[in-house]
């Protein structure tokens, strides 16, 4: 393993994490990391035929040459899939297509040449057989002459204008810094007020009027009850003086008293679902408040050593905790409500000394079972948590499905997902186990024993009733009020065991409340983490970014960069260049906020900064949507306006879709148009090519036309000629580029190169003289 990884320059990895460690790789390592570790995989399997999908456009030239010569040397026969020229020195057929149905095969000759064998390239017929062409062209001539790229890249001086003092590795310094994003957990009781101050801010509005007519759905259906059980006894005292008129009429009363029943219980049903319903939405609304404000998503999914399952608390874990509360709401007043009335019941009934021997009874009985009770808030909230990460896995396999199918990882997926449910469904045997057990006890305490107190409690009854036995009218009044006393007694218990059981429902409740506000908490933290030392600062300039002894560190505690110092002044771009992993990608999370600033100052404009991301990214919706992502299409037509200076409102669709047209153009992507149309609403990652989406960020850029362009390694999947046509545009738009690439081509678009040497704090900005 270890070798592995040397050859793939990785063996730093091993001092980072341990071999057994495990950690969430997509989001720790940089995308050069992951395609480096990729051919430490195929390093390992030494297939006989190996295909390579563009798998190592983020490493550099030198680097992937390397990886060329080892694959070679293996013995490996390889189909490449590439745009870079330097590759086909290590292979023997060229394979081009134009995308139009042409396609050309070359094969090297002895003299290293390429013979043409078949070709249907045709002149120029349409713009995308044309930029096959070049493509083309640029492979054979790189063929012919390998070193005639180097040779012009190579034509360019540099000169040192600033560096970093140098840098040793200092871990003791490096352990002391501030985590990324840190908050100290809150105790319970005030992450319930809070809670409460969220779902109910204030009591007269619609909710606080449904909380109320609960309440009185809850009083009806006590006082139902209580009539319910009293009309028990009257019907064996009438039986037993076999008064009919009397009995019909209590048949009567008794058929309206359940009509009233069966609409008092489902109404408080769907009540309470409404209840809950109407917290839900408070609380969602609350809670993506912060999460989508000032990038806090990408904080809290990037904690380092912690993995927050956000999307599952703000999805299932909210709406369980908003329906337990409801269900909460009646399951708190139906039983208080109803140990007062049958208190006050049972007093009239037996007296003092009833109450007495029935609250000892309930106070000896919760004391115990509380005793015996299991944590369940903290094993409810591990199951959610597990349930969590069960569907983050088949997430997982839905983003990165065709990687996967193509590696043939199917089998191993299983094994993974099977071991995550496996650990889930452990888990929720032993919640079951245990709450089957404690079931049990419960059941005894509070449903089976209370039958022998209400038979002690109707002998003390009777013993205290004054009265001729012998009379029948005697009889059938004790009757009554001894079956009214078991009626009153048995709901006491059930009231009893109501109160018992939220008990055991708060416990569960707290594992919810804890989970969503664990969550709420880092969301708030996340707005004002963005400058942690007190030394650190931004500042709004619309004319220059500035980077002033800033340090550059990783979430991990990593120093990348110390005190880097450079400044980006308009029509001057910068270059950001550096091995895989020393830390181009992070000084642009630093500049846009995404890792906080530990010390020195950060000069950037408030807007005019558009970033282009590394891994490109594709929304929901249409075309259009697509090329004017972040902006809606009215906000994208007020654009167009003013930048067509038309005040005429009606124009402004037909003038957003030529601007995207020509800007669709520019980018070579027109064919899109003319394939999907601006309407159509296709999931766009699955239908477009990597090179393509990388087109789309660039049209994303000019159409945001802004003054800085922040461009992280985004053009990597295109060929060449695009790129530097791509490049060209921006220079002739004025869009002043801070570029992050590997790619020598680059150099002439730029008036400053800033190196991260070692990825150790290290760097060197130059001059670059064309
Ligand atoms: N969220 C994170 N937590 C911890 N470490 C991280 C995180 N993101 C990146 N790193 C580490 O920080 C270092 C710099 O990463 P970065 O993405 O800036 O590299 P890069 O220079 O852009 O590399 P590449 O050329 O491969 O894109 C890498 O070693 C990476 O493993």
């Amino acid at each position: 393993m270890v070798d592995l990884l040397k050859n793939v320059d990785l063996e730093y990895l091993l001092e980072r994490y341990p071999l057994d460690k495990e950690i969430n790789w997509g989001e720790e390592l940089s995308l050069g990391e992951q395609q480096r570790l990729g051919m430490a995989r195929l390093f390992y399997h030494r297939p006989k035929f190996a295909i390579l999908d563009e798998c190592t456009s983020a490493v550099t030239t030198d680097m992937e040459e390397r990886f060329c010569k080892k694959v070679r040397a293996m013995g490996t026969s390889c189909i490449t899939i590439s745009h870079r020229p330097a590759l086909v020195a290590f292979h023997d057929i060229v394979l081009s297509l134009d995308g139009e149905g042409g396609w050309d095969v070359q094969h090297r000759r002895n003299d290293s040449s390429f013979s043409t064998e078949e070709s249907d390239f045709s002149s120029s017929e349409t713009n995308r057989k044309s930029d096959a062409l070049v493509v083309q062209r640029a492979f054979m001539s790189r063929a012919k002459s390998n070193t005639s790229l180097r040779s012009k890249e190579h034509s360019y001086s540099t000169e040192v204008i600033a560096t970093s003092r140098k840098v040793e590795i200092q871990p003791t310094i490096q352990k002391s810094r501030i985590p990324h994003l840190h908050c100290h957990p809150r105790p319970l009781p005030p992450r319930v007020a809070a809670m409460l101050k969220i779902l109910v801010p204030k009591l007269l509005d619609k909710q606080g009027g449904q909380l109320l007519a609960v309440a009185v759905l809850v009083l009806s259906r006590t006082w139902i009850s209580d009539r319910i059980a009293s009309l028990n006894g009257t019907t064996v005292k009438f039986v037993l003086e076999q008064d009919k008129a009397a009995f019909i009429r209590l048949i009567g009363v008794s058929i309206l008293q359940s009509a009233a029943n069966s609409f008092v219980a489902p109404s408080l049903r769907t009540l309470t679902a409404k209840l809950a319903l109407g917290w839900r939405i408070r609380m969602t609304n609350h809670l993506l408040r912060y999460y989508l404000k000032r990038n806090a998503f990408y904080k809290v999914f990037n904690m380092p050593g912690k993995s927050i399952d956000a999307d599952q608390r703000l999805t299932l874990d909210v709406d369980k905790l908003t329906n337990d509360l409801a269900g909460l709401v009646t399951g708190m007043v139906k039983p208080l409500v109803d140990i007062l009335w049958f208190t006050w019941r049972m007093k009239l009934l037996s007296g003092r000394r009833g109450i007495a021997i029935l609250y000892a009874y309930m106070l000896l009985g919760l004391g115990f079972l509380r005793a015996i009770s299991p944590d369940f808030g903290h094993l409810s909230g591990q199951e959610q948590e597990l349930e969590g990460t069960f569907r983050f896995m088949h997430s997982r396999l839905r983003t990165h499905a065709e990687s996967i199918a193509f590696f043939g990882g199917g089998s191993r997926e299983k094994a993974m997902i099977e071991a995550k449910f496996m650990k889930l469904i452990n888990h929720s045997k032993i919640l079951l186990r245990k709450q089957w057990l404690y079931g049990i006890v419960d059941d005894f305490v509070t449903k089976q024993l209370p039958h022998n107190v209400t038979w002690g409690l109707s002998l003390l009854y009777a013993l205290e009733h004054k009265g001729d036995r012998a009379l029948t009218s005697t009889q059938g009044e004790l009757a009554h009020a001894l079956r009214f006393l078991a009626s009153v007694v048995s709901q006491s218990f059930i009231a009893f065991g109501d109160i018992l059981e939220l008990h055991k429902k708060f416990l569960e409740l707290s594992g919810g409340i804890n989970r969503i506000f664990e969550l709420e908490e880092l969301l708030r933290t996340a707005q004002r983490s963005t400058m942690v030392s007190s030394n650190a600062m931004a500042v709004a300039s619309e004319e220059i970014i500035s980077f002033r002894e800033v340090d550059i560190v990783t979430p991990s505690q990593k120093l990348l960069a110390s005190k880097l110092s450079c400044d980006v002044v308009p029509g001057k771009s910068l270059l950001l260049t550096g091995p895989n992993g020393s830390g181009k990608s992070s000084i642009f999370r630093v500049l846009r906020d995404l890792w906080p600033t530990f010390s020195g100052r950060i000069i950037k404009p408030s807007e005019g900064m558009f970033h282009v991301p590394q891994r490109p990214y594709t929304s929901l919706g249409t075309l259009r949507d697509q090329i004017i992502y972040p902006l809606s299409r009215e906000e994208a037509e007020i654009k167009v306006l003013s930048l067509h200076k038309d005040g005429n409102k009606s124009n402004a669709s037909v003038l957003l879709d030529d601007h995207l047209k020509t800007i669709l153009e520019n980018v070579r992507l027109v064919y899109l148009l003319e394939r999907e149309g601006w309407d159509s609403n296709p999931n766009w990652e699955d239908v477009l090519s990597l090179g393509e989406q990388q087109r789309l960020g660039m049209a994303r850029l000019f159409f945001q036309h802004p003054k800085f362009g922040i461009l992280d390694e985004c053009t990597n999947a295109t060929s060449v000629d695009v790129e530097e046509h791509l490049y060209r545009l921006a220079t002739n738009m004025g869009i002043t580029v801070i570029t992050s690439s590997q790619r020598p081509a680059l150099i002439p678009f730029h008036a400053l190169e800033l190196k991260l040497i070692d990825g150790e704090g290290n760097w060197e900005l130059c001059k670059i003289n064309q």
